[in-house]
């Protein structure tokens, strides 16, 4: 399979060279070439099979051609060794808890995956150490610092926006060490992810280095969480639900949501999906005016999905030709305030005795907004509450107890290196502690 890039002005590469380099000099976000469709008994039987089972069969079908099945296999099971349950919270209402990995965040499966696949790559072609940039708004630093920590020829910065994201995020890819450095910026989610976009087309540090990115903006990255939404619909089909299903998103880069747009377009019979936004809306914007206007994120509850820039609307635009008509049929969007998140964590729990975090919570909402009584509504439980433990304890008015392999990282010496949001200190940075 070949990749092309959104901005349709690079050339066409492989596998092995768009994770490798994670954005196309162009600038623009690699696609693959085509979107294999699953058979139609592949659907029928889903019920039948397991997360592995279901995985592999993804994997194989976008990756199989450039990489042994034996490894693709291997690097599948490695990745998936925690569950991803479907559990009902209401009537015609599930969540799909995909926080069950080793730092409690659905970035897991893509950061687990695509470490492994770059490790494969590194060492098949005896590769000169690659950088690892990665901006973080909250969860996928601590995914993708995990996912490579110790891992040979491998070194990650993480970059994240000072005072924006939790404790317990941060203390998960600050107290690391190792291969893993953590750069503190002084801006927002978009200022990081700018500097790194802007890393990949300085010329001098290209030379100098091997960059590749670990956001969703890598296909290694993206790609793999499409699993998880087979997985979703064969547990509803093995309960024997049959209506039409529906799915809501917690909604940030974006890199989820077209997960998801991608199992529609390998045959999952998914009816179509909903975008939840906190006070970060330009996406919800675009699908209501069909005008696109990012700009500089706020800072909210939910701050995985404080993102004013997300990068795989370029990727979702590229899907539907453009068509805002038609991306405005598969997906809706609504918006939620930190007011209206915080009374839906307190009301379920009250309702239900479930314990939603800031983002699952706001995809719940856009859930119950958006759903016919007749549909079964999936939405994405992305992260533990115990990651938003002050925000939670405050909405439940309880306190809540913090899982083992959570806690373990606040046992821990932070370690981050503070910058100002300027590309010159950020490039000097990323030379010297290479
Ligand atoms: N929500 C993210 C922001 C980056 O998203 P990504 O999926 O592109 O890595 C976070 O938690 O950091």
């Amino acid at each position: 399979m070949n990749y092309y890039s959104t901005n349709q002005s690079a050339p066409v590469v492989s596998l092995r060279e768009a994770v490798v380099k994670g954005l196309a000099p162009d600038k623009g976000l690699y696609m693959p070439e085509s979107i294999p469709h699953l058979p139609e008994v592949f659907f029928d039987e889903i019920g039948r099979f397991g997360l592995i089972t279901i995985a592999r069969t993804v994997a194989r079908a976008f990756f199989g051609e450039d990489i042994p099945q034996t490894k693709l296999d291997e690097i599948v099971a490695d990745t998936l060794n925690f569950d991803i349950p479907l559990v009902k919270v209401e009537d015609g209402i599930y969540a799909l808890e995909l926080f069950h990995g080793p730092t409690f965040a659905f970035k897991d499966v893509g950061a687990r995956f695509m470490a492994r696949m770059l490790s494969y790559f590194v060492q098949e072609q005896r590769q000169e150490e690659v950088k690892v940039l990665v901006a973080t708004s909250g969860d996928t630093g601590s995914a993708v610092a995990n996912g490579f920590l110790g891992v040979k020829g491998i070194r990650v910065f993480v970059l994240y926006p000072s005072g924006k994201v939790s404790d317990i995020q941060e203390a998960q890819f600050t107290t690391l060490g190792k291969n893993i450095v953590a750069l503190e910026i002084d801006g927002t989610f978009d200022d990081c992810q700018a500097l790194v976009k802007s890393a990949f087309m300085d010329e001098e540090l290209n030379l100098q280095m091997n960059l590749t990115s670990a956001n969703s903006i890598n296909v290694a990255r993206f790609l793999p969480q499409s699993f998880y939404y087979f997985y979703a619909y064969a547990q509803l089909a093995r309960q024997g639900i049959s209506t039409d299903v529906i799915l809501s998103v917690p909604s940030g880069n974006l890199g989820n949501l077209t997960a998801g747009l991608f199992a529609k377009r390998m045959g999952l019979p998914v009816k179509r999906f909903i975008a939840a936004n906190n006070r970060n809306d330009v996406f919800r914007e675009y699908l209501q005016s069909g005008k696109y206007t990012p700009r500089p994120s706020v800072q909210t509850i939910a701050n995985a999905m404080d993102v004013g820039s997300p990068s795989n609307f370029e990727r979702i635009l590229n899907l539907y030709g453009h068509s805002h008509e038609a991306i405005s049929k598969d997906i809706s969007g609504y918006r939620f305030s930190d007011e209206e998140i915080q009374s839906a964590i307190k009301g379920v729990y009250k309702g239900s005795n479930y314990l939603l975090d800031p983002h699952g919570a706001c995809a719940y909402l856009a859930l119950k907004k958006g759903r016919k009584a007749s549909e079964a509504g999936i939405f994405l439980a992305t992260a533990h509450p115990a990651k938003f433990k002050e925000t939670v304890e405050s909405c439940i008015a309880k306190e809540i107890e913090i899982p083992k392999g959570l806690g373990a990282f606040m046992k821990q010496k932070k370690q981050s290196y503070p910058l100002p949001r300027n590309f010159a200190a950020f490039k000097k940075a990323l030379i010297n502690l290479s």
